[in-house]
């Protein structure tokens, strides 16, 4: 279960089979992240990108597969267990609405430190993000969009994950904001957070990951260099429209 921790990937998943009911969404679905790697998740809509990383998260019990952090084996364990190795997902601007920015920040906090090192790591958060700062007392249902989308990141500072999974972060949001979200992951890839993202703009994932995984109806379909596909438009193209037509190379 526990093999070498020291040199396992951040997170790797293999064989995962999961469904909705009586409807079979993943078929077989695996990637791996290795430590300090940024990687993206990529595929037309509905495949089962987000699914997938509901059971990394613990959110969704697989019918079949595993999923390790750090090498244990976590796939019997609760999301909040996951959390305790290292897990954080950001999904979507999930934040307590009618809480401040800092208490938003703090409840991130107390799950995993002290009162003392819990402030200390929201004042590092709060440095990190100007904008959150000049709002840090305000309620978070008055923030923008793309401040919402800075707490929910901001969160993955106080958290300091091994292992940072965020779903679509550039929904909805202008460029210039997401560009300054990107630009945030990367500082939270270089203090040593492993991050797996699923993406919808392709051109958003590719100028941030190293490494590409490609879905389609339920499997991973292709694995690629970021810098490769990112040289050919055309096949990041037919991927995105369907993969097996792209000459696939999973
Ligand atoms: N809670 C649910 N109950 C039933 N079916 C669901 C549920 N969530 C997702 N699905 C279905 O599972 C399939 C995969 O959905 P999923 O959200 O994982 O895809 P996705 O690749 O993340 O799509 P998108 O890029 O559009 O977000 C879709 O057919 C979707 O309709």
């Amino acid at each position: 279960m526990t093999s070498d921790v020291t040199s396992a990937p951040a997170l790797s998943c293999a064989g995962i089979r999961a469904s909705y009911g009586p409807v079979q969404v993943l078929f077989d679905a695996g990637l791996t992240v290795e430590q300090g790697e940024m990687v993206a998740l990529l595929g037309p809509n509905g495949v089962g990108k987000s699914t997938l990383l509901k059971v990394i998260g613990g959110l969704l019990k697989p019918d079949d597969g595993s999923v390790h952090l750090g090498g244990v084996d976590v796939t019997a364990l609760s999301t909040r267990k996951r959390v305790g190795h290292g897990l954080c997902q950001v999904v979507g601007q999930a934040t307590f609405p009618s809480l401040s920015v800092t208490e938003n920040l703090a409840m991130h906090g107390y799950t995993s430190g002290s009162r003392k090192w819990t402030k200390e790591a929201v004042e590092a958060a709060l440095a990190v993000f100007p904008r959150l700062h000049a709002r840090r007392d305000q309620p978070a249902a008055n923030l923008s969009g793309g401040e919402r989308q800075m707490l929910a990141l901001a969160k993955a500072i106080v958290v300091e994950p091994k292992v940072l999974v965020i779903d679509e972060f550039s929904l909805g949001l202008a460029p210039v904001v997401v560009g300054g979200l990107m630009e945030l992951v990367r500082r939270l890839n270089e203090r040593g957070s492993a991050v797996l993202l699923v993406e919808q703009s392709v051109n958003v994932a590719l100028s941030l990951v190293h490494r590409v995984y490609m879905m389609e109806k339920g499997e991973i379909i292709a694995e690629e260099q970021a810098s490769t596909l990112a040289a050919d438009p055309e096949r990041v193209r037919a991927l995105m429209l369907g993969g097996h037509a792209a000459g696939v190379s999973a």
